[in-house]
């Protein structure tokens, strides 16, 4: 069931924001950083340690073998293979036109500045291996590493009990062009890929979800090597009209909050009446969820609902929240799109449900949440490139404009950086 603020209420609005912004508790990073140091230390032997004491695994090698690999793929279903075909194509459709150019200008003659777009070289993807696996995250994940040029895109996962991988997260990597795949997770996992180890190689940047110990690991080792994001638990927020359908807009929000007791669920809808459609829709439907506890758990903790005089008013408390996921379940959606300000990815229309996006669209699943959608972006071949400017000056032109160097230069009483002007300007 749905708890309703009322919109006058700015205090209650103003506590459920604080209450998603994500602090890591120092327990948790004294524990992380501990961690990392031995992994850093004792690279392989602190790995194959943590393995044993966290996934009960004793292991010889982290590294998947070819043959390993290949034997757990061929037990994957051939449906599964099929469906992950086609989001594979619908992934890369939509990630292909991300991809940038460089350019160079001719500013005047002898003159010239340009910006490379360079893709990262090595590439980590942390794959969680607990409750739930997730092939589609792996798709989200390598694909646009790979569009973007990655030579050396490189997996971790802890390893199951029997020591292996999961068949579908090993279709998953294949399909994505993973070059190779490693069982360990958990903080010491992040620490390899960040620092190395005798038998991982460091990586530039390390992207993917995780638990508590893999995200605050995330954020110690940022600096060293790059982050994605320090994903939250999953949100949606749905906008809906008087003309949205109760069972749609009950079933989208569930989807949601089956992922994690912590996500939330946000009905902003100009009809009250629908409110009350909603929480039956959700009551019932929620009954014959095989992750029914998660999902009552999640709802009782943030799911909140707001009835709103417009479907303006709706959006613009919309862009308050700064969801990871907002349904727009309304008339005419596309008319209202540039309203949104912040929002990790938008679903438009009463059929757009966001489970599209996290298996099949095209988009990309992995989205700011906590309300870091003010300021950050979803995954994207973005991600995985870097940029660098070059710039070229011919005799005549240091000499034209060498005196513009050494009087900023001066002013700064930088004397030497005047000097490298200077002596070329004869
Ligand atoms: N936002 C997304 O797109 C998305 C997608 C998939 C999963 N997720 C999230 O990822 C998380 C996955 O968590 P998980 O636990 O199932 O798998 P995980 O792989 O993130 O964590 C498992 C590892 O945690 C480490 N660990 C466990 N207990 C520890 C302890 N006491 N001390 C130190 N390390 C310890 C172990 O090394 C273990 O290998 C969930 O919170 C899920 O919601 C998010
Ligand atoms: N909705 C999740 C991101 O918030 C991604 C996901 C993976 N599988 C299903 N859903
Ligand atoms: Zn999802």
């Amino acid at each position: 069931m749905l708890t309703r603020i009322y919109k006058e209420d700015k205090d209650a609005l103003k506590e459920y924001l604080m209450s998603r912004t994500q602090d890591l508790s120092t327990d948790v990073l004294v524990t992380v950083s501990n961690i990392i140091q031995d992994v850093k230390e004792n690279k392989d032997e602190a790995c194959l340690k943590y393995t044993q004491q966290f996934d009960k695994v004793s292991l010889d090698t982290m590294e998947v073998s070819q043959e390993e690999w290949d034997a757990q793929i061929l037990k994957c279903d051939d449906s599964f293979v099929e469906a992950m075909k086609l989001a594979k194509k619908n992934i890369e459709d939509f990630h292909k036109l991300q991809k940038q150019n460089g350019y160079l200008l001719q500013k005047e003659k002898g003159i010239y500045l340009g910006q490379r777009v360079l893709s990262l070289e090595a590439v980590g993807i942390y794959v969680p291996g607990g409750r739930a696996q997730y092939p589609s995250s792996v798709l989200m994940n390598a694909l646009p590493a790979k569009i973007a040029g990655v030579q050396n895109v490189v997996m971790v996962t802890p390893p199951d009990k029997n020591g292996t991988i999961h068949p579908n997260i090993a279709y998953a990597a294949k399909l994505a062009g993973v070059d190779k795949i490693y069982k360990i997770g958990g903080a010491q996992a992040i620490a390899a890929l960040a620092y190395g180890t005798q038998t991982i190689d460091r990586v530039d940047k390390i992207v993917g979800p995780g638990n508590i110990y893999v995200a605050a690991a995330k954020k110690l080792v940022y600096g060293t090597v790059d982050i994605d994001m320090i994903a939250g638990p999953s949100e949606i927020l749905v906008v809906a009209d008087e003309k949205a359908n109760a069972e749609y807009v009950a079933a989208d929000l569930l989807s949601q909050a089956e992922h994690d007791p912590m996500a939330s669920a946000i009905l902003l809808t100009t009809n009250e009446e629908l409110l009350d459609l909603v929480n039956q829709e959700l009551l019932k439907q929620s009954a014959v969820l095989p992750k029914k506890e998660i999902v009552e758990q999640s709802l009782k903790n943030y799911g909140k609902a707001i009835v709103c005089d417009s479907v303006e008013e709706c959006i613009s408390i919309s862009n308050e929240i700064a969801p990871e996921h907002l349904e727009l379940m309304i008339q005419n959606p596309m008319e209202h799109l540039q309203e949104v300000k912040n929002a990790g990815s938008i679903f438009l229309g009463y059929y757009t449900c966001e489970s599209i996006g996290d298996y099949f669209g095209g988009t990309n699943h992995v989205l700011p949440t906590s309300g870091t959608a003010r300021f950050s972006s979803a995954l994207s071949v973005d991600s995985f490139i870097k940029k660098s400017s070059y710039l070229y000056y011919s005799k005549q032109a240091i000499e034209a404009y060498g005196k513009y160097i050494e009087t900023i230069a001066s002013e700064e009483h930088l004397q030497a950086h005047a000097n490298a002007a200077k002596v070329r300007v004869k």
